[in-house]
């Protein structure tokens, strides 16, 4: 009978090849989005991503009749629109910038470890996905797997949810390499420094702004109650981000940074201040010129692209404000490379080249 598990490559005459170098993998990940901007797709890919526990954690049955009834009968559509508003020549811009990242990042491991590095990106919902890619590094027979979702500040939704998706799929291996999974890099000095480079840059093209608001995907607050340290670690980083600009040549003082949560969902209480209410009220306490970041994603995506770009300036300008600009996410800026390499670094061991 054939096992259910995989067994580890092995050489024909099925021995353990022990004069091979040993391989690491580098696992990039991130959330995913639609494979096309269509409704059915959009469908596929909700119904993927909101049936899962770590994101929705209302009572399965109860929750199970609302989706099914309610929300993937309505929404997909409607998001349909929005992905066609972002969508670009090679696809998702989530996916195409986090192909982007890989690459870059391929390249430098390849400079310093040779080929006993590889990389690769997966998705957490739709594609590729991150089942396929960890059997692409079985069928290679690597030693070590190191998984770095793309998530700078440790989220259950997030984090955890890709934790899951790779432990499931380890389930089912009879060899298992030495895993590393990293969990959060919302403090590292250089992912640090990387978002103040772009905020110095863009006070250098445009220039300084009357607030910087730095604007973190939502979770429910409930998430935060019950130990989600999401909240916490968005504040450091706010907080660390602030430090540097505070003593830069820029200008700000202390309440000209302000941190937000973005895209709520559903009725429920989300983490505060809502960036949209923040915006609506700035105006009215004479502010007109911000400026809007948001260091949560490490690529910018419908979230951003759509929801911090339009509909979050046209709630600004409505209520008064005059000139709002978006600081882009570090996509695959030099800068984040760096920066994620020094969150892997020390998994990887020392560099074989030097
Ligand atoms: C339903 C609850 C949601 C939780 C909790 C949540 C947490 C969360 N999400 C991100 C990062 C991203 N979310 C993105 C899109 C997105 N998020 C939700 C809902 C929750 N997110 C929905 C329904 C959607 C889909 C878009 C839509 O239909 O409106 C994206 C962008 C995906 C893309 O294709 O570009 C990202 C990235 C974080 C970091 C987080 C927890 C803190
Ligand atoms: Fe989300
Ligand atoms: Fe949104």
């Amino acid at each position: 009978m054939k096992s259910r598990f995989s067994a580890r490559q092995h050489n024909s005459d099925n021995t353990a090849d022990v004069n091979k170098s040993s391989t690491t993998a580098v696992l990039l990940t991130n959330l995913g989005s639609p494979d096309e901007p269509t409704t059915s797709a959009v469908r596929r890919y909700l119904r993927e991503f909101l049936s899962d526990t770590r994101v929705v954690e209302i009572p399965r049955l109860i929750w199970l009749l609302i989706l099914h009834g309610i929300i993937l009968r309505i929404r997909p559509a409607k998001s349909a629109k929005l992905y066609q508003t972002v969508w670009q020549d090679d696809g998702a811009p989530l996916i195409s910038i986090t192909a982007a990242q890989k690459e870059k990042m391929a390249t430098k491991i390849k400079s310093q470890y040779g080929d006993n590095v590889i990389v690769d990106f997966a998705m957490r919902y739709g594609n590729p996905s991150i089942t396929s890619v960890l059997q692409k590094f079985q069928q290679q027979g690597v030693d070590k797997i190191v998984v770095l979702p793309l998530y700078p500040q440790y989220a259950g939704p997030t984090t955890a949810s890709t934790f899951d998706a790779v432990s499931k799929e380890l389930q089912k291996w009879r060899y298992i390499p030495s895993i590393h999974f990293l969990n959060t890099y919302h403090n590292n000095s250089f992912y640090i420094q990387a978002l103040a480079e772009t905020v110095k840059e863009h006070v250098a093209s445009y220039g300084k702004p009357e607030r910087l608001v730095l604007s973190y995907h939502g979770m429910p607050e409930q998430f935060r109650k019950w130990g989600d340290p999401y909240y916490d670690f968005c504040q450091e980083t706010t907080l660390l981000l602030k430090g540097l600009l505070l003593e830069s040549d820029l200008g700000f003082t202390d309440d000209e940074i302000i941190m937000t949560f973005q895209s709520r969902f559903g009725k429920a209480e989300w983490l505060k201040p809502y960036t949209d209410e923040t915006l609506e009220n700035l105006p009215k306490q004479g502010i007109k010129h911000v400026a809007i970041m948001s260091p949560a994603f490490s690529a910018d995506c419908l979230e951003t692209l759509e929801e911090l770009i339009h509909e979050n300036s046209e709630v600004f300008l409505e209520a008064g404000g005059e000139t709002y600009h978006y600081i882009a996410a570090l996509n695959d800026r030099d800068d984040h490379i760096d920066a994620l390499f020094d969150v892997l670094a020390p998994t990887l061991g020392s560099s074989n080249l030097n």
